[in-house]
């Protein structure tokens, strides 16, 4: 056993929470109408995991994602994502922890009149450091990695569901996201389609050691993960 390494694994792990939850709960809706869908949700997501959600329908599952990914604002108790705290941060605060973030959908989202090395290369622009030349080539070689290099000038419309999601994932990745959500990345996917995505997604993530939380209904995938956590009414029922 090397005890060095173990240590320094240990440390990795226990020292670089990603997400650092604390008794968050979360309401929708106003006065009667109002209703509370997350329970003193407690959860700590270290770096380099990759971790499934899953849980029944409306169990609460893309809200805690939403509230993970800064793309809606906490409302009490304590979410850290990379160091910062969400619950009481500025809008402004929230796009900027965004632009740390990979965020891929059941839907590609990708934008029919762009190709797709254009589509990978809007994800790189938002970083404004590097030149239109490295956008270009980072865009090509992440494409190339998730195994499209001779679709790059192709539109969405002429790529097939797993392509499409493909070149998603593409674009999640290419600026080497310390953190990447996933909702029901392979909901729209026959079952290889399905099976090819999250495999490249965990071989990427595990290259460029970035976290990855995938929201899913999809029980082929599980084995994808290293910690599977499961929601249950708006509470934690497993995390193991
Ligand atoms: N914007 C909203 N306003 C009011 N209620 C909402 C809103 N978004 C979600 N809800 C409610 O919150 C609960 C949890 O929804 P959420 O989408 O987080 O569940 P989920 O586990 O992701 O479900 P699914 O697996 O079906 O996608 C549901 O009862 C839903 O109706």
């Amino acid at each position: 056993m090397n005890y060095q390494l173990l240590t320094i694994n240990q440390e990795l792990s226990t020292n670089n929470p990603v997400i650092d939850i604390k008794n968050l709960d979360h309401f929708f809706g106003k006065g009667t109408l109002k209703k509370q869908i997350l329970f003193e949700i407690n959860l700590t997501l270290y770096s380099g995991e990759v971790v499934i959600l899953k849980g029944p329908s409306g169990s609460g599952k893309t809200t805690l994602l939403t509230l993970m990914g800064g793309l809606r604002s906490p409302q009490s108790g304590s979410l850290q994502v990379l160091g910062q705290e969400l619950v009481a941060a500025k809008p402004k605060q929230l796009v900027e922890i965004r632009r740390n973030i990979g965020y891929i959908f059941q839907a590609h989202n990708l934008l029919k009149s762009l190709t797709a090395r254009q589509n990978v290369q809007m994800s790189v622009e938002l970083h404004n450091h590097f030149s239109a030349s490295e956008i270009k080539t980072k865009s090509i070689a992440m494409l190339e990695a998730v195994g499209l290099g001779d679709r790059v000038d192709y539109y969405p419309h002429d790529l097939s569901g797993g392509q499409k999601q493909r070149v998603a994932i593409a674009r999640a990745l290419v600026s080497h996201p310390k953190l990447v959500l996933a909702d029901e990345p392979t909901a729209a996917l026959d079952s290889k389609s399905g099976r090819d995505v999250v495999d490249l997604m965990q071989k990427l993530a595990k290259e460029q050691g970035c976290t990855i939380l995938i929201v899913t209904h999809d029980n082929r995938i599980l084995d994808v993960a290293d910690r599977i956590i499961e929601l249950e009414d708006g509470r934690i029922t497993v995390n193991s």
